[in-house]
């Protein structure tokens, strides 16, 4: 079996975190005989220094010709002023929407050694496993027209637009279903369709695909509120479907509840199930090359690879057990730190899990 992944390690902590995660899938590939080959790919402020685009036509048809993506991050304050259409983060986008990936898979679970990290007290959160499905290539981050414009009393406007189309909320909302066909049969539309037309189409639709999934339960909440109820009592969530711009705020707190922003994997998947898998968090400008960044997300992302575009469930469960004998050991970077357990930079975090995966 052909089992081709693209590596993009990106920008900022990027590479740092990318060299743990290859060393845990060198071990797997060995040990569990993957014959996973690895290439390698520019995008963001790497591509943009080295070609001068953020998303090089070279990784594009790379990633078409691969089995899965495994991305770290990309931006960073050195491209601030590179003008909007070759930002890093530019160039992510354009990646994500040519080659389809609409559906973002966020799961949000707290390792229990993990406890006293949460920024919610342990009662509030132990055993919290739940999963965000973030729409990723529509709505305000790609809606047109949108610009920055003079208006004729001759001062500056910003605007964006915040839109969805039939198909992609009935797409989301299908990933989104299904997702909780197979958990624990709760989903919630988190939306804003008290004041955004778009979210009132949102609502409509996941209304109506309802009834093709008799053992769902369908809720719907205010982003506003879902903010807060993620915070005050998260287990009432199974799983979270929401757009791209709401997904990703609440993606980034619910981190907090597992501990770290550097514990959150993510999978973007076409409607094939092709497959990007990335940490939540961003390339962490302000921690880059000191060894300090967390490389579980990414590792614990690279899992959800090995799971869902690469067929190699065992490998997959080994990868999270060995996170966790990691963390049973102690040892924690320094954003999962507390008080009784061994600060470890990057480096020794990633060795620990290719080491327990060797055990
Ligand atoms: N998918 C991607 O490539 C993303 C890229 N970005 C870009 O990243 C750059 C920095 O953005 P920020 O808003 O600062 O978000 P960020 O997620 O990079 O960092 C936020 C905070 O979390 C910490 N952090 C993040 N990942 C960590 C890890 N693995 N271990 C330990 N600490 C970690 C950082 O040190 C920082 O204090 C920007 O250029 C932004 O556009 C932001 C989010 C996602
Ligand atoms: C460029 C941003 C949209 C990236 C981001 O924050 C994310 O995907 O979580
Ligand atoms: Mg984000």
């Amino acid at each position: 079996m052909s089992r081709k992944v693209l590596v993009i390690s990106g920008d900022g902590i990027g590479p740092e975190i990318t060299t743990e995660t290859r060393k845990v899938l060198d071990v797997v590939n060995a040990r569990f005989d993957l014959g996973i080959e690895f290439d390698e790919a520019l995008l963001g402020g790497a591509a943009l220094d080295a070609t001068g685009i953020p998303m090089p036509d070279e990784t594009l048809s790379k990633a078409q010709d691969s089995d899965a993506i495994l991305f770290a991050a990309i931006g960073g304050p050195k491209w601030d002023d590179v003008g909007r259409d070759l930002r890093p983060e530019k160039g992510l986008l354009q990646f994500r929407s040519a080659l389809e990936l609409f559906g973002n898979l966020r799961p949000a679970i707290l390792y229990p050694q993990l406890a006293d990290a949460s920024s919610l007290k342990p009662e509030v959160v132990s055993g919290l496993d739940i999963l965000i499905v973030r729409e990723l290539t529509g709505g305000i981050y790609f809606g047109e027209p949108r610009g920055i414009r003079t208006l004729e009393n001759g001062e500056r406007e910003g605007y964006n637009t915040y839109k969805y189309n039939e198909t992609e909320i009935r797409r989301i909302g299908a990933m989104a279903f299904e997702a909780a066909q197979k958990r624990g049969g709760k989903l919630c539309s988190v939306d804003k369709s008290n004041v955004l037309e778009a979210t009132i189409l949102w609502r409509e639709i996941m209304e109506q695909m309802a009834p093709d999934y008799p053992d769902v339960e369908l809720s719907h909440m205010y982003v506003d509120n879902a903010a807060m109820q993620l915070v005050r009592a998260p287990k009432q969530f199974d799983v979270v479907v929401t757009g791209n711009m709401f997904g990703d705020i609440l993606s980034d707190a619910a981190a907090m509840l597992t501990g770290s922003i550097g514990m959150l994997p993510s999978a973007a998947l076409d409607k094939n199930g092709r497959g990007m898998y990335e940490p939540c968090h961003g390339s962490a400008p302000d921690i880059a090359g000191e060894g300090k960044a967390n490389p579980l997300a990414m590792i614990l992302s690279a899992a959800m690879m090995l799971r869902y575009s690469l067929d190699a469930v065992a490998a997959a469960d080994a990868v999270e057990k060995a996170v966790g004998d990691v963390l049973d050991q102690g040892l924690r970077t320094g954003d999962i730190y507390s008080e009784g357990t061994q600060l470890v930079n990057t480096s020794a975090m990633g060795d620990a899990v290719a080491a327990a995966l060797q055990a």
